[in-house]
């Protein structure tokens, strides 16, 4: 006799899943390409990693999950991922988490407040990237940083990029879901469509629409390998 395990098809087919955008449009892509998979449940909790952080727990303290991701639009790395694609965080780093100093930008690690990143769970980031790319997506993987301010000059794209070499893109929530997520000793993701460059700001030019579908396939391929 076998008996199913989590990783096996019939686990699988119960794992329950909590998704977190910041923005209501976001959570209305990713329900729009799980086409009511019944054991996900989509909250737009906030832009942020605050908000983020908040409604990651507060959703976790009413439910029972396995898995927590943070979904959502991001900026793309020149290079790395452009507009329209999709990039899965192998890791989500708290990117202006630290203190300036005379010598440049020291993050709280270096200050030895303890880690700034969270790993994004293995197995599954090559799994949902493996499967991506197999339904013809335009698909990368590599660190997300998660910022409070959003990069405007190509002077900060620069600088971060040579902080956090192969960064694929910037967001505003990942790295608070994951330590959320982690506290509870939960398997945490992090899913950006790219609707702009990482770079001098160029709101009206925002790809939001590009995005959302992208988002939205996503997340049709999504319920398929979780
Ligand atoms: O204006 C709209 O119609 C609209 C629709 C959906 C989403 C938005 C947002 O502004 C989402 C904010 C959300 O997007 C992330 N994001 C996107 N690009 C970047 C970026 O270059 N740097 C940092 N964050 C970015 C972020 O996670 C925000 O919370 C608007």
């Amino acid at each position: 006799m076998t008996s199913a395990t989590p990783n096996d098809a019939a686990g699988q087919a119960e794992r329950r899943v909590l998704i977190v955008t910041a923005v209501a449009a976001e959570r209305d892509a990713v329900l729009r390409g799980l086409q009511g998979s019944s054991r996900f449940h989509v909250v737009a909790a906030g832009a942020g990693t605050a908000a983020a952080a908040a409604g990651t727990a507060a959703a976790l303290a009413a439910g029972s999950y396995d898995c927590v991701i943070n979904a959502g639009i991001g900026g793309g790395f020149p290079g790395v991922a452009p507009v329209g694609s999709l990039v899965i965080a192998s890791e989500m780093i708290a990117a202006d988490l630290g203190a300036e100093t005379p010598e440049g930008f020291r993050s709280a690690a270096e200050l030895g407040f303890g880690s700034v990143t969270v790993p994004g769970d293995s197995g599954t980031v090559e799994a949902l990237t493996a499967a991506l790319t197999a339904a013809g997506l335009a698909v990368s993987t590599g660190p997300v940083l998660t910022v409070s301010t959003a990069t405007g000059t190509a002077e900060t794209a620069a600088a971060l990029a040579a902080r956090h070499p192969g960064a694929a893109a910037e967001a505003m929530e990942g790295h608070g879901v994951a330590v959320a997520a982690h506290a509870l000793g939960l398997p945490v993701l992090e899913l950006r469509a790219i609707s702009n460059p990482v770079g001098p700001r160029d709101r009206a030019a925002w790809a939001i629409g590009e995005a959302m579908d992208a988002l939205a396939a996503a997340a049709a391929i999504l319920k398929e390998v979780l």
